[in-house]
């Protein structure tokens, strides 16, 4: 029986963990649904060992939430829900709540293609904590993933030196949406182009694509599938050499190739898919050039990652584009960014803000408080630091302090009148949009520009320079005195 189709069709509201839900009946239930809450997205390490994250996701947080609104079908199923006593459980007056419910949050971001650092709110929400609460989860969901990727790509792009990557992934991603979303994110750190045509389509992303060993394995011959694809394609010829034997593969490319010059086409190139990529390269260079083949290029891929690509360089490798799929899409070796979303002032019944903070026994997971900003500050060859602040406490004198929040030792002074760039900007008043996205191109330079202004130690994959980032002394002395007061301890003021 056709079911019709389940997925893509209809609101993403319920696109939250159900605990969310809960707890935003509790708040419902209690009279706490309008309380004004502030919360930040922040990661707490970068991914990879690397130095550096890369933004990306906020445009599809954009859309999650201006279509945020229950359907009649989603307060249906949220109706057929029951607890352990087989009660609903949910009361009707809340569904009805729900259905009436629109989004009406501030939202402050750090642009798409930023690079930002452990502990720095990437997003910050304020508004209904009924409303923080429920968006936890899509917020996260979609700048953990996107962040990661396009950090991944521009680890890769760091490697292929200027030279194009094609992002082959979709095959072995992460089902639909992070095959879409990864060469979304992909492209924006660097690559050059997807395989991926629904990407292509979506989100203005270039697509290009050569052909496959079946191609070849539906002749009787090698030589027939390239002539054969070039009579169809002679505009796209990137000839795969190693289905049989990859020399052997090369030599009738060039054969193919001088009777596309003769045609007054050109020969595009050759793709590598297998064996010792460095050596095969080389034979296959010298071949070519041999023939006359000075600009067609060498594509490779296979299981290709930012340190095969290093190895095969430092090998001295002739490929001149890289095909990257799996490793890339899926982030491989790291496959997830660790975001989190902490609660960090409510309002109080004096409409005050109370400061709020997460103890743990480990320091780097106890959050910071407050209504936050970033102030990254340039020296005039590039970022220096970035100091973050609150932006209710901060008072702009000349110079500020910035301490560590893992070492106090660890102090800086930063001037104020030095050239700086606050990174969070308002994204969302009241619900309404007032943000204006940047198309993708302009987020891909970003992403660039943002690198070729950092310390080149931060780039390093092997135990990279850490980027100096901490709390302004007012901060970072208010989240001191919070933990203090939570463990029942006493302040330094109190001690004397
Ligand atoms: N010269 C090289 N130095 C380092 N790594 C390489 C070199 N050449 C290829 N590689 C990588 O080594 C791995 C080879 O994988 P594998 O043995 O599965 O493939 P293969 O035997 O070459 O081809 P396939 O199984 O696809 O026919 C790939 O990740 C490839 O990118
Ligand atoms: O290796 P990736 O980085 O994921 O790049 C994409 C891969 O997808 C294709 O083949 P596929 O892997 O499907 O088959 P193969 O390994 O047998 O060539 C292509 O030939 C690449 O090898
Ligand atoms: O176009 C290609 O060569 C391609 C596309 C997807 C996966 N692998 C290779
Ligand atoms: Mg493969």
């Amino acid at each position: 029986m056709n079911q019709g189709r389940q997925l893509y069709q209809h609101s993403l509201t319920l696109l939250t963990d159900l605990y969310q839900l809960t707890m935003a009946y509790g708040y419902w239930k209690s009279g706490m649904a309008d309380k004004e809450a502030v919360f930040n997205m922040f990661f707490r390490r970068n991914p990879f060992q690397g130095g550096y994250t890369i933004a990306c996701g906020l445009a599809h947080v954009v859309e999650f939430l201006q279509y945020f609104q229950f359907s009649e079908d989603d307060l249906a199923y949220l109706d057929t829900l029951t607890g352990n006593d087989d009660q609903p459980l949910f009361e009707p007056d809340f569904l009805k709540y729900l259905r009436n419910l629109r989004f009406t949050c501030d939202i402050d971001a750090i642009p798409e293609g930023t690079a930002v650092f452990p502990q720095e709110p990437m997003l910050r929400i304020k508004g209904p904590i009924l409303q923080c609460q429920l968006l936890e989860t899509p917020i996260l969901n979609i700048l953990n993933f996107q962040s990661l990727i396009a950090t991944k790509a521009a680890r890769i792009v760091q490697v292929t030196k200027g030279e194009p990557i094609l992002e082959f992934g979709l095959r072995r991603a992460q089902g639909i949406d992070g095959g879409l979303t990864a060469s979304r994110a992909a492209y924006i750190g660097g690559c050059a182009a997807t395989s991926n045509v629904l990407a292509g389509k979506l989100f203005n992303i270039p697509v290009k694509g050569t052909h496959a060993h079946s191609w070849i394995m539906s002749f009787d011959t090698e030589l027939e599938a390239f002539e054969t694809y070039a009579k169809v394609m002679p505009n796209n010829c990137i000839f795969l050499v190693d289905t049989y034997d990859s020399i052997e593969g090369v030599k009738k490319a060039i054969q193919v190739g001088k009777q596309l010059k003769a045609k007054g086409y050109k020969m595009a190139g050759i793709r590598l898919d297998s064996g010792d990529l460095a050596y095969l390269s080389i034979e296959a260079r010298k071949l070519l050039d041999e023939a006359g083949f000075q600009e067609a290029s060498i594509l490779a891929s296979n299981d290709l990652d930012e340190n095969i690509i290093n190895s095969l360089k430092n090998q001295g490798a002739t490929i001149n584009v890289w095909g990257v799929g799996t490793k890339l899409v899926t982030a491989y070796d790291q496959p997830a960014l660790g975001g989190v979303y902490k609660l960090a002032a409510i309002r109080n019944d004096q409409d005050e803000w109370d400061y709020k903070i997460k103890l743990s026994e480990q320091v780097i997971k106890i959050s910071t408080p407050g209504i936050q900003q970033v102030r990254r500050y340039h020296n005039g060859n590039g970022f220096i630091a970035d100091m973050i602040y609150d932006t209710e406490s901060f008072v702009s004198n000349r110079s500020s302090v910035m301490i560590d929040p893992m070492d106090y030792t660890k102090r800086r002074k930063l001037d104020n009148s030095a050239p700086y760039e606050d990174l969070l900007v308002p994204v969302f008043r009241e619900g309404k949009l007032i943000y204006e996205l940047p198309p993708i191109e302009a987020i891909k330079e970003r992403v660039q520009g943002q690198l070729s202004m950092f310390h080149e130690g931060i780039k390093r994959f092997a135990n990279p320079h850490i980027y100096p980032v901490g709390l302004e002394k007012n901060l970072y002395d208010f989240k001191t005195n919070l933990i203090l007061k939570l463990r029942n301890l006493k302040t330094e003021a109190e001690e004397v």
